[in-house]
C-alpha cells in the first residue's frame, strides 16, 4: 500500500522582515495563505531492520538524497518515533521549484503526513511542529494550512480565522530568486542606508569610529548612545513602522482567532511564546487599536470580509506589502511589471491586492471574481507572449484553500 497527500502551496499576503537574530536568522512577520495549486507526494513504507530511504520526482532540479526536505522529514520522523522501515518517496512536481511558493517546505509536510498514515502512529502535534521548523521556516504553516500567521522566524504559526475563499493568479516568471540571498540583500541596503545617514566625522575627530559592519547583531545602542548621537545598528533599521503595522494588524487579526493554542486534533496544546509551536497572541496586554478606524469598527470589517478588511486596514495600502519587493524588484524589474499587470489598477475588474510571495519570483493577484481573475491571466500572459525580454512566465489560476478544504482534501485518493 501507498498513501498519496496533495501537496498545497502558499503565498505571503504580507510580510515584514524584521532584525537579524543571534542565530544568523530574520525576525519575520507574515500571513501566509494555502492555494489550491499542489504537487502530489506519495509515501509507501514498511517497517524493517535498517531504515532506507529512496526518492523519486519528475522534477530534474529537485534533489533525490538527503539534501530534499522530505527526505530529511521522513528520516527525522522515523528518529523520532524509534522506528526503522524502507520507504519510498515519490514527488509529482507541478509547482515551481525555487518561487516562493514554499512548494519544497510543503513535500515535507505532505511526507510527514503520509509517512505516519503508512505507519499507522503519529508523532504528538507539538513534537510534529517542532520536527517541521528544524527542517525549514515556511515548513510548520503546512500543518495548519488556511490563514496562518507566522511569527519568529516565520516556524512559530498562529490558525487565523480563514479568509473567504477567493480567485487568485500567480505569475512564476523562470528566474529562482534564492532566499538567503535575497535576505542578504537587504541587509546590504539597510546597512548601505545606515551608513548614508551616519554623520561624516569632523577633520580633528580621532577618536574610534563606530562602522555599520561592527555593530550588526545585538540591541539597539540609541538608548546607551543617547538619541541623535547617530550611530544606529542596521538591524536596527530593518524594525521600523512596517514590522510594527503588520504586528498590530496581526494581533489585531489573531484577536478573532481561537484564544489559546489550538493542535491538528483539536486539543488544546503548551503554547507558550517563544517555543516552536502554535503560539497565542504574543502580547496580550497590548491595546488593539488599528490606524485610522475604531477597533469596533475594524472588527466588523474582519467579521464580515476578512480579506476586506486586511486590505483597508494596512497590507494593501500603499506602501511596500512584502519587503522583499523592496530588494527583489531592482534586480528583476520585470517582476514589478508582471505586478501591475495582476493588480489592473484602472481596469474594470482590477485585483482585490497583488503582491510578491515571499522572496519571489512568484507574484500573486486575488480577485472578487473568476472573471477578473481570468481577465488577469489573459493579460499578464499576452504581455509575456509579446515581450523580447527573454523571461518566461509561468501563469496559473488557482483559489485560495480554506483550512477546512485544505484538510479535508490533503489526502488524494
Ligand atoms: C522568507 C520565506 C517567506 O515565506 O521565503 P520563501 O522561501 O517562501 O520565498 C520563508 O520564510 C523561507 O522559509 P524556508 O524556505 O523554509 O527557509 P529556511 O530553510 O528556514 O531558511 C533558508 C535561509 O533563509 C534565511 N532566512 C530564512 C528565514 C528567516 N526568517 N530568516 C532568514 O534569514 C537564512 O539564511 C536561512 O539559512
Ligand atoms: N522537495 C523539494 N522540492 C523542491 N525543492 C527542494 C525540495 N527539497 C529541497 N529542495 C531545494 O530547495 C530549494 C527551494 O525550493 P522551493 O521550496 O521550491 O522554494 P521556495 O521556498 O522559494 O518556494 C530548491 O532550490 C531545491 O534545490
Amino acid at each position: 500500500m501507498s498513501t498519496r497527500v496533495r501537496s498545497y502551496s502558499k503565498i505571503n499576503l504580507g510580510l515584514a522582515i524584521g532584525p537579524t537574530r543571534p542565530d544568523g536568522f530574520h525576525g519575520l512577520t507574515t500571513l501566509y495563505q494555502t492555494l489550491d495549486l499542489h504537487d502530489l507526494v506519495t509515501v509507501t513504507a514498511k517497517r524493517a531492520g535498517t531504515t532506507r530511504i529512496s526518492l523519486t520526482t519528475n522534477h530534474p532540479f529537485v534533489p533525490r538524497d538527503g539534501r530534499n526536505t522530505a527526505w530529511r522529514m521522513v528520516e527525522r520522523c522515523l528518529a523520532r518515533l524509534g522506528v526503522a522501515a524502507v520507504v519510498e518517496i515519490h514527488i509529482e512536481k507541478r509547482l515551481p521549484v525555487q518561487g516562493g511558493m514554499g512548494a519544497g517546505s510543503a513535500n515535507a509536510a505532505a511526507a510527514l503526513l503520509a509517512l505516519e498514515k503508512e505507519l499507522g502512529e503519529a508523532l504528538p502535534g507539538v513534537e510534529r511542529l517542532k520536527l517541521a521548523a528544524e527542517i525549514g521556516s515556511d515548513v510548520p504553516l503546512f500543518l495548519l494550512g488556511g490563514a496562518v500567521l507566522g511569527l519568529g522566524r516565520g516556524e512559530q504559526v498562529v490558525p487565523m480565522p480563514d479568509l473567504p475563499k477567493t480567485w487568485c493568479v500567480v505569475a512564476v516568471p523562470s528566474v529562482g530568486v534564492s532566499t538567503p540571498a535575497a535576505f542578504k540583500d537587504w541587509d546590504a541596503r539597510r546597512a548601505a542606508e545606515a551608513a548614508s545617514r551616519e554623520p561624516r566625522p569632523k577633520a580633528n575627530d580621532s577618536g574610534p569610529q563606530k562602522s555599520v559592519g561592527d555593530v550588526v547583531g545585538g540591541e539597539s545602542e540609541e538608548g546607551e548612545l543617547g538619541e541623535g548621537h547617530g550611530v544606529t545598528r542596521a538591524v536596527d533599521l530593518t524594525s521600523g513602522p512596517r514590522v510594527d503595522k503588520l504586528q498590530e494588524l496581526s494581533l489585531a487579526y489573531s484577536s478573532l482567532s481561537t484564544p489559546t493554542g489550538v493542535s491538528l486534533k483539536g486539543k488544546t496544546e503548551d503554547s507558550r511564546p517563544g517555543t516552536s509551536g502554535i503560539v497565542r497572541d504574543p502580547n496580550p496586554e497590548k491595546k488593539r487599536d488599528l490606524p485610522g478606524e475604531s477597533q469596533a469598527d475594524a472588527m466588523n470589517d474582519l467579521a464580515e470580509n476578512t480579506l476586506l478588511a486586511l486590505v483597508r486596514t494596512g497590507i494593501g495600502s500603499d506602501g511596500l506589502q512584502n519587503d522583499f519587493e523592496e530588494v527583489v524588484f531592482p534586480q528583476y524589474p520585470s517582476l514589478r511589471i508582471t505586478k501591475r499587470q495582476l493588480m489592473g489598477s484602472d481596469l474594470d475588474g482590477s485585483a482585490i491586492y497583488a503582491a510578491l510571495s515571499g522572496s519571489g519570483s512568484a507574484l500573486f493577484g486575488l480577485y472578487w471574481s473568476e472573471r477578473d481573475a481570468k481577465a488577469a491571466q489573459q493579460r499578464v500572459q499576452s504581455s509575456v507572449d509579446s515581450s523580447d525580454e527573454g523571461i518566461a512566465v509561468q501563469v496559473f489560476l488557482t483559489e485560495t484553500l480554506p483550512r477546512s478544504e485544505y484538510w479535508d482534501r490533503m489526502f488524494a485518493e
